[in-house]
């Protein structure tokens, strides 16, 4: 079973070389030429040391003095073959290197662009630190063979070579060399399938500890606050212990091989010396040719090596391979359509939602639906609230909304075009989604509200600012919109990184807005005076003016998922979810008269926000005293 799972990889391994010459064919090429060019001067630099030897140096000693011309002539072979060989030298590496580096930049990038392709599902179902690991040590370990690969190539031909030479020289040679080399490549052989369930451990554990470092880092605040340093650094540190037992297990078994695989040739020019003598004696070859096979042997072990180097690293190339695949033919990602609104039409859309049903796919592939048949209308610019209990589906509406999934059954159609029909411009021009938990890049105010869109000015920037009421704090910032944000945007409370992520939404002028949750950390006062603007229009930017200078009405529809009864309050109509399910429509008094599941809701709502704004009071004060 071993056998046949070593001989899998060895398969396997030689296929991904395949696919890695097929892709880089011309440099391969290249790496290859500089090597068989140094294998065969390897051979040739044997036979001119032995010529040297036989034909300098040993008559010198026998005339007691060396021919000028003669040590001249070998001095300038020698140096002749060493040149040659550097260029092979150079040719090989800058070869194998160009490569490596080359087919690791194509996967990174592949590997990258997929995790974009791929639907949002796809990622709630894989760790960030597996996508991580994905993208650097697995794209390395895949390609990691190819850098000793252009020498084995040319090892493989040097020792047909060096066959032919001894077989030449002399048969008894040849024999020696017959025993020697399969024996070296027999050894390599069991050497690699050794290694190949160790390699690929070590590789798996990679993975395991790099996702549990990122988990850790990420959730640094939960860690600390619950008190659980200690536990999460037990957690880590017996995964970093199974990841070093397993390099260790490698090390030991390169530790075992290794001198092996050193001590062979030397058994063979020992082999050669002893033969030798015996044969020269016999008259059978020439002193020169004695030292030339003997040279040969000592010079050999090195390049075999790299034969040993491409099967020991076959096991882990294939690992990462197969973990690259996992993602690179991973399916389910979302096509996008080929119908463009014109990009000049802007003015609020209509959104509708036409007996949508969705579930999110589970372990069991059994998507379980979390919405059903639901339906409802935003208006081309009014504003409606999406309320409902936790868990109820409001968010999952959200997403959908912005074609971040797609439903299952029904269909959702901005200003009567299916979302699945549109382009990825389109999509993203027209649908702006706010979520709860903002995400702000490690760069300055203007490039995270910009986020290198075109045509978004310095005047739009701040009239986006304005509407999501934070202009006033970038303007106290140092270096105003050129003020960098820290990883994350650490340096901002969360209420201003609540209102940067709105402004950014508003910066790409959406014509339908969907603010998921998307100022719970901001005062209620000022959530109230945003969306009032919003619903408005008034933010002094281009939409703020019609041509001809009359008052404006909103420059989107809103969707908005509110917990605050002043939120709600603001709506032009109520949307109650219980369950997946709509409830109830109607405006907010209505609901209060008619639906008790939404009116309990909202009071309990209110219940909260009072005693929250009575606690802020009470610590006011305590301040004050
Ligand atoms: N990525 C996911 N994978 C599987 N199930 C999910 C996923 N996200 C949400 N759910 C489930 O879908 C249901 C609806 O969740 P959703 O987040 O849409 O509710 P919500 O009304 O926004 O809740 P809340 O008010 O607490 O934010 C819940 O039962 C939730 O467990």
């Amino acid at each position: 079973m071993a056998t046949k799972t070593s001989r899998d990889v060895l398969g396997r391994g030689i296929r991904v070389l395949g696919r890695a010459i097929r892709e880089e064919p011309r440099i391969f090429t290249v790496a290859v030429a500089g090597s068989v060019l140094f294998g065969l001067l390897i051979i040739a630099n044997a036979y001119v040391v032995g010529a040297v030897v036989g034909k300098v140096v040993v008559p010198a000693f026998a005339r007691g003095r060396a021919d000028t011309g003669l040590v001249a002539l070998a001095a300038a072979a020698l140096l002749a073959v060493s040149v040659l060989r550097v260029v092979g030298i150079v040719g090989r590496r800058l070869g194998a290197g160009y490569m490596q580096y080359r087919l690791q930049a194509a996967y990174r990038r592949r590997v990258t662009r997929r995790y974009l392709e791929l639907p949002l599902s796809w990622h709630h179902r894989h760790a960030t630190g597996t996508l991580l690991s994905n993208a650097n040590s697995d794209v390395e370990a895949a390609w990691f063979p190819i850098a000793p690969l252009p020498f084995a190539v040319g090892t493989l031909v040097m020792l047909v070579a060096a066959i032919g030479s001894l077989l030449a020289t002399d048969w008894v040679f040849a024999l020696v060399g017959l025993t020697i080399f399969p024996a070296l490549f027999a050894l390599n052989v069991v050497y690699s399938r050794r290694m190949a369930p160790r390699q690929a451990r070590a590789q798996r554990m990679r993975a395991e500890v790099s996702a549990i470092a990122h988990e850790s880092f990420d959730g640094a605040l939960v860690v600390k606050t619950m008190g659980r340093e200690a536990q999460e650094t037990a957690r880590f540190a017996a995964r970093a212990a199974e990841l070093r037992d397993a390099l260790i297990s490698v090390g030991r078994l390169r530790g075992l091989f290794d001198p092996m695989l050193e001590t062979l040739p030397s058994i063979g020019t020992l082999a050669v010396l002893v033969v030798g003598a015996v044969r020269l004696r016999e008259g059978a070859i020439t002193i020169t040719e004695l030292v030339s096979v003997a040279f040969l042997f000592t010079v050999l072990a090195f390049p075999v090596r790299a034969v040993g180097w491409v099967l020991a690293e076959l096991p882990r190339s294939v690992a990462g391979w197969d973990r690259l695949q996992d993602v690179l033919t991973a399916t389910g990602e979302m096509p996008y359509g080929d119908t463009a609104l014109d990009p000049d039409r802007r003015g609020p859309a209509e959104l509708v939602l036409d007996g949508v049903t969705f579930g999110y796919p589970s372990a069991a592939d059994e998507a379980v639906p979390v919405l059903r048949d639901v339906s409802f209308r935003v208006p081309a610019g009014r504003t409606v609230a999406l309320v409902g209990p936790t868990g109820s589906g409001k968010s999952t509406i959200a997403s959908l909304t912005a074609r971040l999934v797609d439903p299952d059954h029904g269909t959702i159609a901005l200003d009567g075009i299916d979302l699945r029909s549109l382009t990825a411009g389109s999509l993203a021009g027209n649908i702006a989604l706010v979520a709860q938990v903002p995400f702000v890049f490690d760069d300055t105010v203007r490039a995270n509200i910009t986020l290198d869109r075109p045509g978004i000015t310095d005047r739009d920037v701040w009239a986006a600012l304005r509407l999501a009421e934070a202009a006033g704090f970038v303007e106290a910032l140092p270096d105003g919109l050129d003020t960098m944000v820290g990883e994350r945007g650490t340096s901002l409370s969360g209420g201003q990184r609540q209102r940067l992520t709105l402004a950014r939404a508003l910066a790409g002028r959406p014509r339908l807005l969907v603010l998921d949750d998307a100022t719970s950390a901001v005062d209620p006062r000022v959530e109230a005076a945003i969306l009032a603007a919003l619903r408005g229009g008034r933010d002094g930017g281009p939409d703020a003016v019609t041509p001809d200078g009359g008052p404006t009405g909103p420059a989107a529809s809103i969707l908005v998922v509110a917990y605050r009864r002043a939120t709600i309050a603001l709506a032009d109509e109520v949307v109650y979810v219980e369950q997946g399910r709509v409830i109830a429509r109607g405006t907010h008094q209505t609901l209060l008269a008619t639906t008790p599941g939404y009116a309990d809701l909202v009071t309990a709502y209110e219940k909260a926000e009072a005693e929250r704004d009575r606690r802020h009071e009470e610590e006011a004060e305590v301040a004050v005293q």
